[in-house]
């Protein structure tokens, strides 16, 4: 039978012992699957997931799903929340991530990707993981961007967070800041930017996008005083993007780019590292913000904030981020199948 709701969206609950498994409850307790006509099926441990609701008070509703098969997620005619039991490896002592459970993680994200690749599920929305307790496992782990992008064998990813009327990418993601001014280069940057301008297309509608790139020195270099990324690097790949008649303008000096008077004119800001444009970000919007991963062939949504460990195990974090990625994800799903 055809069901006539919106495909599901899945929702992977992260690291057990973070705040991951309450915000899923505190999810179900709302009404949201039901205003956006979707099934929302939960991936992890159920009986954790049940404990850890039933300790910090919460009370969701959820029904559980036993497969995630075409055949089972195109019959889920209900909007509402499903729990997919993947078990632990471990037990999971709550605020305390523990490696041995890192493929625990793992495996729920692979999940959730294959089915969004094969076509079963509409979207994925992550919760946070601890990044410190999957590298054990999987050396070199920097976050869910990067690992999905290998698992979608795709080279080129970007991060962009959007929050506050805001939308900023990254040139680089999680690198160490030593390694930065090597990493940005000509290709790299052009790929970035190309990606932008296509997503921003395809699910923001934006025909002609605005973008603003940052500098990468204080001053934007200065005229090469203050470095010569600027010059070598960044200038030349923004004017061969104009000539293609794209509007992409800058470098901009990032100290002084985040005003009203630039950002109210613009859809985006390409900063070149994380810890340049995200505080900018957070500062506007924490709690409210959403990280897309552009460029991947499935559409993924996550949280502006990560694990919160102190918190694990309450019901005392806000929930709003997740809530605006589900939002966000839900509406690139129709933006993606021209419904929007
Ligand atoms: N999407 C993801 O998987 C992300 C994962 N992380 C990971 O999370 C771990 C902890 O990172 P931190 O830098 O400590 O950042 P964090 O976001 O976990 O915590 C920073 C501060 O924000 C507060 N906070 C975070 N989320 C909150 C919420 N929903 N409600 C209320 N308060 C909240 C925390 O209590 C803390 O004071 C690291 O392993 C990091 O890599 C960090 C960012 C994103
Ligand atoms: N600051 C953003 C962040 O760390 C989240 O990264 P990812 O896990 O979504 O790649």
């Amino acid at each position: 039978m055809q069901s006539n709701t919106n495909p599901p969206i899945l929702i992977t609950s992260g690291e057990p012992a973070g705040i991951g498994p309450e915000l899923c409850a505190l999810l179900a307790e709302t009404s949201q699957a039901r205003r956006l006509n979707r099934p929302f099926i939960i991936l992890g441990d159920a009986d954790l997931l049940v404990k850890r609701a039933a300790n910090a008070g919460i009370e969701p509703e959820w029904q559980r799903v036993d497969s995630l098969d075409p055949a089972v997620c195109t019959l889920l005619k209900d909007p509402g929340y499903y729990l997919f039991h993947h078990p632990l490896n471990v037990t999971c002592t709550t605020g305390q991530p523990d490696p041995a459970n890192a493929s625990y993680v793992l495996k729920l994200l692979d999940t959730a990707c294959d089915a969004c690749l094969a076509g079963t599920a509409a979207a994925m929305v992550t919760a946070p993981v601890q990044k410190s307790a999957i590298s054990p496992h999987w050396p070199g782990f920097a976050g869910h961007t990067e690992y999905l992008a290998h698992h979608c064998k795709q080279s080129d990813v970007v991060m962009m967070l959007v929050g506050g009327q805001m939308k900023v990418a990254l040139a680089t993601t999680h690198i160490p800041l030593r390694e930065v001014s090597q990493a940005i280069t000509q290709e790299s940057l052009t790929r970035t930017l190309q990606i932008m301008l296509k997503d921003l297309a395809i699910y923001w509608k934006l025909d002609k996008p605005k973008i603003l790139v940052t500098g990468l020195n204080p001053h934007a270099g200065e005229s090469g005083d203050l470095g010569t990324e600027e010059i070598d690097t960044i200038s030349p790949v923004i004017q061969a993007l104009q000539a293609q008649g794209h509007d992409v303008q800058g470098p901009y000096p990032a100290d002084t780019l985040f005003q009203p008077k630039y950002l109210q004119n613009s859809d985006a800001v390409l900063a070149m590292f994380h810890d340049q444009g995200l505080p900018v970000l957070k500062h506007a919007s924490f709690g409210q913000g959403v990280n897309v991963s552009l460029g991947l062939p499935i559409v993924r949504t996550s949280v502006d904030h990560g694990t919160a460990l102190a918190l694990a195990g309450t019901r005392d974090m806000d929930a709003g981020s997740l809530n605006e990625a589900i939002e966000c994800a839900h509406h690139m799903d129709l933006c993606r199948r021209n419904m929007q």
